[in-house]
């Protein structure tokens, strides 16, 4: 099926359908069947003469009769239904709907002198322009179950994931978006998968301009990027809408690996403190951009590194200052770390992170963190899966006190689904060592003994 990715587009869809006739399902609106199979787009080979049921009306009796006839009308891209011709007016009609003159609502036409002489067929010329981007890539792609394919949109880019099988159609796929698609200027496919350091997609221009700077909005937030520099992708919106939901005027957000600030600049937008951090110098760049830009710098402070300095000395600083010196009961403290191929890895970061003697004086009652982290699991029982993956990298059990919920963010392929694992760090996770490092440590300090007994023997 042909998904088209924003929610926004399937509404008016859905809607059109409602109130309209579905003119795929007629076998004279759709495009001529010898273009199945086109690989180079030759528009002039969609132009088809068709007929279509219409009704020829005075001039000055189209007001009246159009109420009568508004559902019955033919809806096709750049169509006009109404037209001049001669002294009267052309009605062009739904053939679904509309077999003959009795499919009308005869008595309400002939109270407005509209009768069987001004209904006949008439010969109508179709082209290329007159069918969307889906109906085109329909009739030309090899077949409708696995023919068709789905995209993002962000900002003037349209992004494919083109399955081997659709790579020869790709240059046509490519101009049909640019044609048909509002303020299209670039058409790019997905590469390969991303797996690179910055999870960036590597790109591959298949029509339009060479152009990927951006400028989109996500839940009414204005970002810009470098698309071929930066991760973004627009299926996360839902996810970051949800975090940023979570958060109040004040809390804090500590946001590990925040790409160009998806988290981090709608909290800060809501005046929570936010520390920002991206390992990408381009995230970095634009992470700076976009705090600017939507003017909420006083309320961020943003860092490029690894996500485990990052931890270990702006986390660890800023919150040792928050739960010594502030009431933590009042405000929430949040940590995201959305980089789902590896960010468990990053947890056992939290172990050990202060003595016991600097946490040794905080009140009973104190509030700790929750840290919402992002992981991929494959295969059966994937919920299940993650708390595993997570429990271990931790090195501590979650029970119901510290689990705060495993939430199903989305597929990202057959097999292969993305989980929210949230959780509240504690006093023992911070102060003491996940075991296996325990036994590390303690080993490394046996062998040194060993080491010194032997240099000393
Ligand atoms: C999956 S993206 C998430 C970006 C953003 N938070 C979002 O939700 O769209 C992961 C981000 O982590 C960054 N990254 C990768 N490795 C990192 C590391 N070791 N330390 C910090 N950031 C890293 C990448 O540059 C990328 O921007």
């Amino acid at each position: 099926m042909f998904i088209v990715s924003r929610l926004k587009d399937l509404t008016i869809i859905t809607n059109r359908l409602r109130h309209y006739f579905r003119n795929m399902d007629v076998k004279e609106l759709q495009p001529p069947s010898s273009v199945r199979g086109m690989q180079e787009l030759q528009r002039e080979q969609f132009r088809k003469i068709v007929q279509v049921p219409r009704l020829r009306v005075p001039e000055s009796q189209v007001q009246r009769v159009m109420p009568l006839v508004k559902k019955f009308l033919l809806k096709m891209e750049h169509l006009h239904p109404v037209r001049a011709v001669d002294q009267s007016r052309e009605i062009l009609l739904h053939p679904t709907p509309v077999k003959n003159w009795d499919s009308l609502p005869t008595e309400d036409l002939q109270r407005q002198k509209v009768n069987a002489e001004n209904f006949s067929f008439a010969d109508l010329e179709l082209r290329y322009e007159n069918w969307s981007a889906n109906e085109i890539l329909k009739s030309v792609l090899p077949t409708e179950e696995e023919g068709l394919t789905s995209y993002s949109r962000i900002g003037h880019i349209a992004h494919l994931n083109l399955r081997d099988h659709l790579l020869p159609y790709k240059q046509l796929i490519g101009q049909v978006l640019r044609d048909k698609l509002p303020n299209c200027r670039t058409v790019v496919n997905k590469a390969s998968s991303i797996d690179n350091t910055y999870r960036n997609f590597q790109l591959e221009l298949i029509c339009g301009d060479p152009d990927y700077q951006v400028e989109t909005k996500e839940n009414g937030v204005p970002f810009e990027f470098d698309f071929s520099k930066v991760y973004w992708n627009p299926r996360l919106s839902t996810e970051h809408e949800r975090i940023v939901k979570m958060l109040k005027s004040d809390d804090v957000l500590y946001d590990v690996f925040a790409g160009v600030g998806p988290f981090s600049i709608p909290a800060a937008k809501k005046r929570c403190h936010v520390l920002a951090n991206d390992l990408n110098p381009e995230s970095f760049r634009w992470l700076q951009h976009n705090a600017k830009r939507n003017k909420c710098l006083p309320n961020i402070k943003m860092s490029n590194k690894d996500g485990r300095q990052f931890i270990v000395e702006e986390l660890r600083e800023d919150l040792l200052k928050r739960l010594c010196t502030t009431d933590t009961t009042t405000y929430g403290i949040h940590i995201t770390m959305n980089l789902p191929a590896m960010a468990v890895e990053f947890l056992d970061a939290f172990r050990g992170l202060y003595s016991a003697d600097e946490l040794a004086q905080l009140p009973t009652n104190v509030c700790y963190p929750t840290v919402h982290v992002y992981s991929f699991a494959k295969g059966e029982n994937t919920k299940e899966l993650v708390r595993q993956l997570v429990e271990s990298n931790l090195g501590a059990s979650l029970d119901e006190n510290l689990l705060q919920g495993i939430n199903f963010v989305r597929n990202v392929a057959p097999n292969k689904d993305m989980y929210r694992v949230s959780f509240k760090l504690s006093l023992n996770m911070l102060t003491t060592l996940k075991e296996v490092e325990v036994t590390r440590k303690r080993y490394a300090e046996e062998e040194l003994e060993v080491a010194t007994k032997v240099k000393c023997v």
